[in-house]
């Protein structure tokens, strides 16, 4: 059976894609293209299903994937923590009200501004990735006469086979103090020296977009290991649930099937988890216009700007015209943006109608996380707008970025 890849509340009526209860047609008209459409209802439950399967531990939702005011209300409400790397981040989870005792503060090389700023807030933990910034961050709350609860990341060695630039598990990483070559227990002796920190876990986090649960299992046994040697009992076994993109993918694992294999090897521990893509992820759909069509080739009014992830990992996606049924036989398309390159592909080998034409719209399932977080101006593009649907009623949570935007940095 092929994977449903469209969130929880899309439905098909007469060929036209329906989200949150409204109808593409009408949120192209009232929005524009491109647009994110974020089915609020499919974000919550799948923020929920993790709640669920940790109810004695704690989620923390992972920023990057996507992150605004909005988004960072609901975390609060649903009683969700929030992983935040860098005092953007940050930044956004104070504009949102998030408590600062439920953000946890990650990075390999935050600046001495970013770690001051998060101290003085108030915030709930900091990961520590240097011996750098143990020191660093040590002489910091000291001075505003704090002690820092803190985590150290670890580097278990473990290869998730996922795309080499999203895995962060290997011996050979930036992030981390290796297990075996035993930089994590001389981070453990200098976190400890410290007066101004308080060790308070240790965290692990081996990559994104990751299918196989041997992989999270092994990593897991190997922190609660040297948890188990520090005297440590409270582990942060990172994000990276994998997710399918198109109705080919295999079915991904549920949060209580990760769970799980994480328990069995972490007995008499306290767990938290920082899903970012699980979440976000299949909880929007980005909506574009087709401008032209040229031979195979279908250009949409965006492109690499508002999803780099195939020119950057050969993410493939799929693609259906999302505002009228046709009868036409289905040949297979390219869908490429606006962009000044021949890599601005979006999806490769769609069927699509062969009466496509100009003005269709297009709908892209899958497009929640690391789309709007990762989207650039390239070409001056603005940046689409993110919509939140649910119950028949739509609004912006993220507004359109405009040309006087982009002006306005022009000196
Ligand atoms: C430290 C950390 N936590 C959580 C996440 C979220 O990961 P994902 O979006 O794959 O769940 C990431 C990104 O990979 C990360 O680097
Ligand atoms: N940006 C990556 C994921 C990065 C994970 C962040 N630690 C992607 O789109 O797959």
């Amino acid at each position: 059976m092929s994977l449903d890849i469209w969130p929880q509340t899309a439905t098909w009526h007469g060929g036209e894609l329906h989200l949150g209860g409204i109808g593409a047609v009408e949120l192209a008209r009232v929005y524009g293209t491109p647009a994110y459409v974020l089915d609020e209802a499919d974000f919550t439950a799948r923020a929920r299903a993790w709640l669920d399967a940790l109810p004695d531990g704690d989620v923390h939702y992972g920023g990057k994937a996507f992150l605004c005011p909005e988004v960072v209300r609901w975390l609060d409400r649903l009683g969700l923590s929030l992983d935040v790397c860098t005092g953007g981040e940050l930044a956004v989870a104070m504009a949102g009200g998030m408590p600062p005792e439920r953000v946890v503060f990650h990075g390999n090389n935050k600046s001495p501004a970013e770690l001051r700023r998060a101290v003085a807030w108030g915030i709930g933990c900091v990961v520590v990735d240097s011996f750098t910034e143990i020191s660093r961050l040590a002489a910091i709350a000291a001075s505003l006469g704090v002690r820092q609860r803190v985590m150290i990341r670890v580097t278990p060695g473990v290869d998730p086979h996922t795309h080499a630039f999203i895995a962060t598990g290997g011996e050979d990483s930036k992030f981390g103090f290796s297990l075996s070559a035993g930089a994590a227990a001389l981070a453990v002796e200098r976190v400890t020296a410290e007066p101004s920190l308080e060790l308070y876990g240790l965290h692990s986090h081996i990559g994104s977009q990751i299918f196989e649960l041997d992989a999270f299992g092994t990593a897991a046994a190997r922190t609660a290991e040297f948890a188990a040697a520090v005297g440590v009992t409270r582990l942060d076994l990172g994000g990276g649930l994998g997710i399918g993109y198109t109705p080919d993918d295999p079915t991904p694992p549920t949060p209580a099937e990760l769970l799980a294999v994480l328990r069995k090897e972490t007995a008499g521990l306290r767990l938290a988890v920082e899903p970012g893509r699980s979440i976000a992820g299949p909880s929007t759909v980005a909506l574009y216009e087709i401008g032209t069509i040229k031979g195979r080739f279908v250009s949409v009014n965006g492109g690499m700007s508002d999803n780099p992830r195939p020119g950057m990992y050969g993410a493939a996606y799929t693609a259906s015209l999302a505002n009228r049924a046709s009868d036409a036989p289905p040949s297979p398309f390219t869908v490429v943006g606006k962009h000044c390159e021949s890599g601005d592909v979006l999806v490769r080998d769609l069927p699509l109608p062969g009466d496509v034409r100009p003005g269709d719209l297009l709908a892209v399932p899958v497009s929640g996380a690391y789309q709007r977080s990762m989207a650039s101006n390239y070409n001056h593009v603005p940046r689409p707008p993110v919509v939140a649907v649910r119950d028949g009623a739509a609004r912006a949570i993220v507004r359109r970025e405009s040309e006087e935007d982009l002006l306005r940095l022009y000196l």
